[in-house]
């Protein structure tokens, strides 16, 4: 056992090949989905899917599917990553056939179940650094290593304007420092840049809030082994930044769901009382396996 393996990328061009030379699951050709959940990214994510468009895709490209989950966008989010060539699904869509939920982790979960790909790589759509070859570079480990689940973008966070990774490292790098030394190796564990097998991530629960990348980080870690969990360099790294307030929220929930994970959570609280006095109710819903609940919908007569 190694632990957390550091890879640097190939050129996308090599990726490229080496993904269509590899067989999927089942046999087939490897296929690869790239999946964008997003509330409110009007500002950003135009540019993000004409670029991934124009650079990965086409015929005998890496990337075969580009979807972008809309979570109840009230801007142009929706339309404009339609008009840029993404395949748009709203969230009411997926909440139809299998109840409501909410939170980033509720529309990762929900892309899994609008998606295709034997590979999912999932990006943030408030991203204004981006690159085509993080994305070969997230795959790539998948494509070489059967044994590898999921694969982190590890990037520079820069602090010039006020950010640089808050929740990251006051809450979940010392977080992982007590209590998951074998994961401590990851530069940016919260990272929504990252790669994941299906076959893997459809086995597991799925947190709806800020605490799923954690969840899938630990779970994965308890299933597989740490091994079965990558990181590679992309690069600088900039997104548009949440308020202090909005990531005390996000923190709490973080904290909630590595505290209950690795037993420490007893008397755990469901709400958390904001600096301003506000009491916000935590979201720390789990949403089932994808497995199960695709195998629910099959005998029920439903397609996922
Ligand atoms: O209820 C939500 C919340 C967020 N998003 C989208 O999810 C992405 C990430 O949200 P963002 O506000 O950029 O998150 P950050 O505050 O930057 O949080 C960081 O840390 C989180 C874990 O705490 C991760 O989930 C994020 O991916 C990571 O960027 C963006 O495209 C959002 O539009 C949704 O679709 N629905
Ligand atoms: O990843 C994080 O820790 C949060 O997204 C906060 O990032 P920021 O401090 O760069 O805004």
């Amino acid at each position: 056992m190694n632990g957390v393996q550091t890879f640097r990328a190939s050129s996308v061009e090599a990726i490229r090949r080496a993904k269509l030379a590899a067989p999927g699951p089942s046999g087939a050709p490897l296929t690869v989905s790239v999946c964008i959940p997003c509330k409110n990214e009007a500002e950003t994510i135009g540019d993000l899917v004409t670029t991934i468009r124009a650079s990965l895709m086409g015929d005998d490209g890496l990337v075969d599917e580009l979807v972008v989950i809309d979570d109840r966008s009230v801007d142009d989010t929706a339309r404009l990553a339609r008009e840029a060539g993404a395949d748009v699904v709203h969230i009411e869509d997926v909440h139809e056939s299998y109840g409501i939920g909410r939170g980033k982790g509720n529309v990762l979960w929900a892309s899994l179940l609008a998606s295709h790909g034997d590979l999912v790589v999932w990006l943030d759509g408030d991203l204004t650094t981006f690159e085509p070859s993080w994305v070969a570079g997230l795959v790539e480990p998948l494509v070489a290593h059967d044994d590898i689940a999921l694969v982190k973008a590890a990037s520079e966070r820069p602090d010039d304007e006020g950010g640089g990774g808050r929740t990251t490292e006051l809450v979940a790098r010392p977080l992982m420092s007590l209590y998951l030394p074998a994961l401590t190796d990851l530069r940016q564990p919260l990272a929504g840049e990252y790669a994941v097998r299906r076959t893997v991530v459809e086995t597991l629960p799925f947190v709806t809030g800020w605490g799923v990348e954690m969840a899938l980080l630990i779970d994965i870690a308890n299933t597989c082994g740490p091994d079965a969990i990558a990181q590679v360099d992309v690069g600088v790294r900039r997104h548009r930044h949440q308020s202090l307030t909005s990531l005390s929220v996000q923190a709490a929930e973080v904290m909630a769901t590595v505290l209950g994970r690795v037993g420490a959570g007893h008397q755990v609280a469901t709400t958390f009382r904001r600096s301003d006095g506000v009491e916000v109710a935590l979201n720390l819903d789990e949403r089932p396996p994808v497995a199960e609940v695709v195998r629910g919908a099959s005998a029920a007569g439903r397609t996922a």
